[in-house]
């Protein structure tokens, strides 16, 4: 993230009153008071100190900040908060705030240095292992339509405004998420949506920032190499309804886990569902999908939309989207239910979603006039390829899948993405997504462990080919007049990680460039 994001203008905090919100330890130099000593800035990342700041030293899986002290104070860092082993690695004559667990605390900190930036904003968060950046793009939409100046941090982008720069990540760190909201604030921004993932809530990274309300999309297989199971996982979403992040919260409990939340979340709840005929008979959801009235199967050349009506406390209402899909009209629900919770009127909420023309690398349609379908989709777990595997089936055609999984990600779930492809395509080619520092042989070999799981008159025809643009180049050389071809996994993004290498890469273009060479150009 570019630093010039930061705040414009800061009013130092000084050292002391941190540590007191901290509960810190506030340790002088042996020689010199703390005394008078003011923050204007804070940072994680020793390479990213400007004058003036409290360098943040954390406990990493890799390696410990503390050990960056000495250039953090070089660039100009006045204060040190670090854990105390951290501490015990300092050798410089540098004031430290010690606490247990600064990941903690950091959050806190960083508000309170930027003047606590999402109380001067409607804040809004959205978590689940599925459909977050599609949610907040509805809510920014929806806020926009208000009449607010907006902000958004996600996976696809990070924006201010009408400044666009890419995210790192999904969710920043906190001293990032921090200043991010206090730049909104002083550039007149007025409404931020942002997606929190499971990472963010497990390393603390949105502690310290109050949401005016709460989404929750689902949850399903996915990063248990970092959660361990899916309890974990689920306790990690959970921590975010509550009443130290949100007063209110919007969940959809067309999961079993989305129920156990609303069912235990302490703090205000609305309940949503895109398939109320599936939920058990006691349950009535605040918001549901009432019927769909119109929605296109998916065409070569349109987006598919659709109109539904919809019911929740402001009675019926139609919501039409651009976007296809029936997931995306359940996180079109969600995210008009969370728009109504903080008071946007409904009809400037209904507006905005239905002016929402896409998502970037979401079922974005690649058209050169071809008489197949080609859609590039950010589906990279089990329940993702399956739900969008079987929204774009077509009745006649068939469906061809190009399918990875990314190297250092959750293992366990390779085998099920393979299983779900092999069950839902006519022809599912296994391909490298980003194999980052594993071997995709080996990660395309676990995918094919899954497939004898499907029965085999129901299995598709299974190739491998490991370079991802031959990939999309067989599956376009195979298509048929009323096919489709979906490229799943790595939607937005602009490279492709190989042994610490990110290579210029866009399925997009790739689609593209094969349509091309198959004398398809639009
Ligand atoms: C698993 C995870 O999230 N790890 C995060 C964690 O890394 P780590 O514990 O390994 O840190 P480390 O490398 O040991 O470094 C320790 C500390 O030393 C600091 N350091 C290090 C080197 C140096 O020269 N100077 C310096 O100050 C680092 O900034 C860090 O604070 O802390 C780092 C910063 O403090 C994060 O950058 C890092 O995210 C890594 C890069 C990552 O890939 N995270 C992904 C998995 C992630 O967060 N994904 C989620 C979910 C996506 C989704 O499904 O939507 C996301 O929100 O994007
Ligand atoms: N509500 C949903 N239920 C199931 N699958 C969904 C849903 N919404 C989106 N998807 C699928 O998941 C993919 C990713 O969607 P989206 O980017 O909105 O999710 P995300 O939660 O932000 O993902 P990430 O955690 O990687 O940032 C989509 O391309 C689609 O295939
Ligand atoms: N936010 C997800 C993105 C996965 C995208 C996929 N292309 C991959 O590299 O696994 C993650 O970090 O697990
Ligand atoms: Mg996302």
């Amino acid at each position: 993230m570019p630093d010039t994001l930061r705040p414009a203008r800061v009013d130092p905090v000084p050292l002391a009153t941190l540590a007191a919100l901290a509960r810190a330890e506030l340790r002088g130099p042996a020689a010199g008071s703390t005394a008078g000593i003011l923050i204007c800035g804070v940072t994680h990342d020793s390479r990213r100190v400007q004058p003036g700041d409290l360098f943040a030293a954390l406990p990493g899986a890799h390696t410990h900040g503390a050990r960056y002290v000495a250039d953090a104070v070089t660039a100009g860092a006045v204060a040190v908060l670090t854990d105390p082993a951290g501490a015990s690695l300092i050798n410089r004559e540098v004031p430290l705030l010690i606490c247990a667990d600064p990941r903690k605390t950091l959050g806190p900190v960083a508000a309170a240095i930027y003047g606590h930036p999402a109380r001067a904003l409607v804040t809004l968060g959205v978590t689940g292992t599925n459909g977050k950046t599609t949610t907040v793009f509805f809510l920014d939409a929806g806020l926009r339509a208000a009449g607010h100046r907006t902000g958004l941090l996600g996976t696809v982008m990070t924006r201010l405004g009408e400044r666009t720069v890419p995210s790192a990540r999904t969710t920043p760190e906190a001293p990032d998420i921090q200043a991010l909201l206090a730049r909104m604030r002083d550039d007149g921004i007025t409404a931020a949506a942002m997606e929190v993932s499971s990472h963010a809530l497990a390393l603390h990274r949105v502690d310290g920032t109050g949401f005016a309300c709460v989404g929750f999309t689902n949850l399903s297989h996915d990063h248990l190499d970092f959660h361990g199971d899916m309890e974990n996982y689920f306790a990690a979403k959970a921590r975010l309804f509550r009443p130290d992040f949100a007063p209110k919260a919007v969940i959809v409990v067309d999961d079993e886990y989305g129920r156990r939340l609303a069912d235990t979340a302490p703090i205000a709840v609305r309940t949503v569902s895109g398939r109320p005929e599936h939920l058990p008979p006691d349950r009535r959801p605040d918001w549901r999908v009432v019927a769909v009235r119109a929605a296109a199967a998916v065409s070569p050349t349109r987006p598919a939309g659709q109109v539904a009506t919809v019911a929740g406390p402001i009675g019926e209402v139609e919501l039409s989207l651009q976007l296809p899909g029936r997931f995306n009209l359940t996180n079109a629900l969600l995210a008009l239910a969370i728009l109504v919770e903080v008071g946007i009127p409904v009809e400037a909420a209904r507006a905005g979603i239905g002016d929402l023309a896409g998502v970037p690398g979401r079922l974005e349609l690649v058209d050169a006039g071809q008489p197949f379908a080609v859609l590039v989709d950010y589906a990279h777990t089990p329940e993702a390829v399956a739900t969008v595997a079987r929204e774009v089936r077509p009745d006649r055609g068939r469906l061809i899948i190009v399918i990875g999984c990314g190297g250092d990600r959750d293992p366990s779930k390779r085998p099920a993405m393979g299983a779900a492809a092999a069950e839902l395509a006519d022809l599912a080619i296994f391909t490298s997504d980003n194999p980052r520092s594993e071997d995709p042989e080996e990660i395309v070999a676990a995918m094919l462990t899954g497939v004898p799981a499907v029965t085999a008159d129901r299995r598709a025809e299974i190739r491998v080919e490991l370079d991802r643009h031959e990939a999309i180049k067989d599956a376009i050389q195979a298509a048929r007049p009323g096919d489709v071809v979906l490229i799943a996994g790595k939607g937005h993004e602009q490279g492709q990680e190989i042994g610490g290498v990110v290579h210029p890469f866009d399925d997009r273009l790739a689609a593209r460039d094969a349509l091309r060479s198959c004398g398809w150009a639009a």
